[in-house]
């Protein structure tokens, strides 16, 4: 530092350059800092989005909407009197928007005013590898592509089908979510990366039998995700390819770098591994789809691909989109790693958040268990010669949907807490937004704005997740804070004698979990019996407790997108809860 002053102090060009650079830069803070005022454009109080204030010319807030995006948007949302404020990242205007109201009215626009085209591309360039020639072919696809998840999974009974078969397949392994083996050779693939070490015995409280101790966030996600693969890819597609999900925890690690367009050899250990990852997972979305060709054409696929009569509607449907189109198969993959990584990335995490949390809060596992006990059967086979069979389950998914609150409720309040989901595109009209009281701060006046055509409208929805002026004490996990009586939401009160459980309804309320408009998540329903089936199923087949003797530990965060990753690991010993009763 002191060389750097005393060679600026003696040279006089350098010296120059460092004042001309400390006066850019104030002299852009204070420019931004008057124009950038939100302006009466009318007399009827329509305004203009008011920018913050910036130091850096052109690049504006990038480094901090980068680097600290989620503390930046609270601490500036948090002081601000209106749900709406832009930022410059780059030279491409974003007009933050956070309100319940306002966000409402921009979900109400559909193209040609608003469109996520832009975005879309961009994710698909940046993060799954599209290659950017074939962008004209991609969005002539893109309506037959997108319509084969819709229909699949938004409608009956597609929908029904393909969580029927996720559910299924999860019943049937439950029991072996660890295997009790010392081997690595003789444990399951999900497990394998969880570092298990069995024990003789529990603690006093986990009683004496066998138990297994896991890091249980690797265990979770690598069970959730062989389970539901096969079910959209079929399972020859998991044999062909036993490390996709290594593969696709690799891309999604690297997802943030890969966003902000770092190239393969940026020297950061996660870029690289990303960068290979999506490689081989777009080399082996080509080798399905060629199968997937060579037997719409009634052609042999070869032995790898022998049988894919279990590829679920959406591939198949997805794949005679790209045909029809022309599309070859080495195109496809970013369009369909799209679909495998939005699955993936929250769902699995999603149901490792949920229990932790729940046995985090004490007595919250009893009270749940009590609550679904009625829709999830456990039978005990007949021991045949000796040997004991594992249990056997039987999830009833509509029951869990509908009469069980408590779970739903804390389904949303984990999804309020864990995820960080954010709705971005491109305004390609002008149009006009309105507040309503209950988004101004006391003492505002709810105002109309103007967003401009060329614009951007991002909606980071944590920032209304975590905001105290709905959520009171957000940062706490409050099991029933989305409950609410029956009959208070329209719906038909029921007769006073009833449970006081059975009265409540789990109610989303102003969350939005996931965005909203036309890119909508469209594996919103497939998301929810899934998630609400894997925890339900854990919750009576297994008895958890913490390694540590601190007690459970809810983890911070690391930086991702979707629902997070943990920042460290959650050691904890799992026993199978014996049940000996019969259907
Ligand atoms: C807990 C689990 C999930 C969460 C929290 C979640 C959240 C989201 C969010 C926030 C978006 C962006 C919405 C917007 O632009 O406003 C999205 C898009 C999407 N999600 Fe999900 N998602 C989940 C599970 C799934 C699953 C299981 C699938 C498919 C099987 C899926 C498929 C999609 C697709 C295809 C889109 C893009 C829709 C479009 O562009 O039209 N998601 N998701």
């Amino acid at each position: 530092m002191e060389r750097l002053w005393d060679k600026t102090s003696t040279n006089p060009v350098a010296s120059a350059v460092l004042l001309l650079l400390a006066l850019t830069i104030c002299v852009t803070r204070i420019l931004t800092g008057l124009a950038g005022k939100p302006k009466y454009l009318n007399g009827e109080g329509l305004r203009s989005v008011g920018m913050l204030p910036y130091w850096i010319p052109f690049l504006g807030h990038l480094f901090s909407f980068i680097a600290k995006f989620e503390e930046f948007l609270q601490q500036t949302s948090y002081r601000a009197s209106h749900g709406i404020f832009s930022v410059n990242l780059a030279g491409s205007v974003h007009n933050v928007i956070y309100t319940p109201s306002l966000i409402q009215n921009i979900f109400q626009q559909r193209a040609p005013i608003v469109n996520s085209e832009a975005i879309n591309w961009y994710i698909m360039v940046n993060v799954f590898g599209a290659d950017r020639r074939y962008k004209k072919d991609y969005f002539l696809a893109f309506e037959g592509l997108i319509a084969a998840v819709r229909n699949n999974l938004l409608r009956e009974p597609s929908l029904s089908i393909a969580v029927d078969a996720t559910v299924k397949a999860m019943q049937e392994e439950i029991p072996n979510l660890v295997s009790f083996c010392q081997s690595p050779v003789d444990q399951n693939l999900w497990e394998r990366t969880s570092s298990p070490i069995t024990c003789a015995n529990g603690s006093e409280a986990m009683g004496s039998s066998v138990i297994v101790e896991v890091s249980l966030f690797p265990l979770i996600r690598n069970f959730v995700g062989h389970i539901s693969m096969p079910s959209l890819m079929g399972e020859a597609f998991m044999e062909y390819y036993p490390t996709v999900l290594d593969d696709m925890w690799a891309l999604d690690e690297g997802f943030n770098y890969l966003a902000i367009g770092l190239p393969r050899w940026f020297p950061v250990r996660s870029v690289t591994k990303a960068h290979l990852a999506r490689a081989r997972l777009n080399a082996a979305l080509a080798e399905i789809h060629t199968a997937l060709d060579t037997l719409a054409a009634g052609g042999e696929p070869g032995p790898e691909w022998r049988d894919l009569s279990d590829v679920s509607r959406v591939m198949l449907e997805r794949n005679a989109a790209w045909r029809s189109h022309c599309i070859r198969p080495n195109e496809r993959g970013p369009g369909d790693l799209g679909i495998l990584w939005a699955m993936h990335a929250n769902a699995n995490n999603l149901v490792f958040w949920i229990l932790v949390r729940m046995w985090a809060t004490p007595g919250l596992v009893e009270r749940v268990r009590e609550e679904i006990e009625p829709f999830v059967q456990i039978s005990q086979p007949m021991q045949t010669f000796g040997i004991h069979e594992a249990p056997r389950m039987k999830i009833g998914l509509a029951g869990l949907l509908k009469e069980c609150p408590l779970l739903k409720s804390c389904y949303l309040e984990t999804l309020r807490l864990d995820s960080r989901p954010a709705s971005v595109k491109k305004i390609e009209r002008d149009f006009i937004v309105r507040e309503t009281r209950q988004d101004v701060r006391a003492g505002a006046q709810p105002e109309s704005y103007l967003l401009k055509a060329g614009t951007y409208i991002n909606i980071p929805h944590a920032v209304h997740q975590l905001d105290p002026r709905f959520f009171e004490d957000p940062t706490v996990f409050k099991p029933g804070r989305f409950l609410v009586r029956k009959g208070q939401d329209g719906q038909k009160q029921r007769p006073r004698r009833q449970q006081e459980q059975q009265e409540m309804t789990a109610q989303v309320g102003t969350l939005k979990p996931w965005g909203g408009g036309a890119s909508m998540c469209k594996g919103r329903m497939f998301a929810e019996r899934e998630v609400l089936a894997f925890v339900a199923g854990i919750l009576v087949m297994w008895d958890l407790e913490p390694v540590t003797p601190r007690g459970w530990v809810v983890p911070a965060h690391r930086k991702t997108t979707g629902v997070a990753v943990p920042s460290t690991d959650v050691r904890v010993r799992l026993r199978r809860r014996h049940r000996s009763s019969m259907i």
